[in-house]
């Protein structure tokens, strides 16, 4: 019987808690910051990994010695499988190339090396990129594509740029948002295999790096909105890959329970929280940790 082409992929939890450093700390800092959260003493590890995906997405000079701190912690804590899905953490890169293995790409890194280290996760599409390095749908799909093809799992932002107007229905703030959103999906499912999983992190543009995330209760409609395009889409073209939807912008603790919003959480809606700022301090990550946990009980 001839061997199947189609990778295997990690598994994808129901619930998940992603971090990026995005360019905000020298390697020195995210190896120390990874040995904090490593530590028992933050309170965080070990979490139930096959309920919860919680994942590091450092910058690419931090990857390689951060690969071989989470490699070195499950040896010296686990007898049995040493694989980077049991690591404590999932170890995420920020971006990759569109071709999936090695070349002539200078400055690229290509999946297939990510792969070798251990990173199960690769992120495309941030608002930071589409702005200042013109990335586009179309790019975004095809380094997704890549990523996919290496068994990778892609990690897609997508976003509206301009704050909603809620003075009026709430509908047309949404149509508004998805009238953007939507090529964004659909570009992304149409380019990567059917069965691939992918995360689509929903960062509203305007609520990225603000003192505040977007309100829970336009988050909460959008996010329908998106998983009713992707259920078309599996409907329509036989996609049978997982999909999880998790939020983005100024995202904190408090707001997946709706602690710090008059109870609305965030919580009901999403499938986990993409930390940005707001995870530099090892309690504010311990805090969300707590939250999502807590909501699963
Ligand atoms: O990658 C993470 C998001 O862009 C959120 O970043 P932020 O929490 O600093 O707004």
């Amino acid at each position: 019987m001839a061997a199947s082409n189609q990778p295997t992929y990690p598994h994808l939890p129901p619930k998940l808690i992603l971090m990026s450093t995005k360019a905000y700390f020298s390697p020195a800092h995210t190896i120390n910051y990874l040995k904090s959260l490593l530590d028992p003493s933050s309170g965080i590890i070990p979490l139930p990994t096959s309920d919860i995906l919680f994942g590091l997405i450092p910058d690419f000079l931090s990857i390689h010695p951060c690969a071989a701190i989470l490699s070195e912690h499950s040896q010296s804590t686990s007898t049995s499988s040493k694989h980077p899905q049991q690591w404590p953490l999932h170890l995420g890169a920020q971006d990759s190339f569109w071709e999936p293995t090695y070349g002539a790409y200078t400055g690229c890194t290509v999946p297939a090396a990510l792969k070798t280290l251990g990173i199960t996760i690769v992120e495309f599409g941030h608002a930071e990129r589409r702005r200042l390095l013109s990335e586009t749908d179309e790019t975004t799909a095809k380094k997704a594509a890549a990523a996919s093809q290496t068994g990778l799992i892609p990690l897609v932002c997508i976003g509206e740029l301009n704050a909603p107007d809620l003075q009026g229905p709430m509908s047309m703030a949404v149509g508004n948002a998805m009238s953007q959103l939507t090529p964004q999906i659909t570009s992304l499912l149409s380019a990567i295999p059917l069965h691939a999983p992918v995360i689509f992190a929903y960062e509203p543009v305007w609520a990225i790096g603000a003192a505040e995330p977007a309100g829970v209760e336009f988050v909460g409609p959008v996010v329908q909105a998106i998983r009713q395009v992707v259920g078309k889409f599996e409907k329509t073209r036989g996609r049978t890959g997982v999909t999880r939807v998790v939020y983005g912008g100024s995202a904190g603790p408090g707001l997946w329970s709706g602690r710090t919003n008059g109870g609305m959480g965030l919580g009901e809606w999403v499938d986990g929280m993409f930390l940005g700022r707001f995870a530099h301090r090892i309690e504010g990550v311990k805090d969300v940790v707590d939250e999502v946990v807590g909501s699963m009980a």
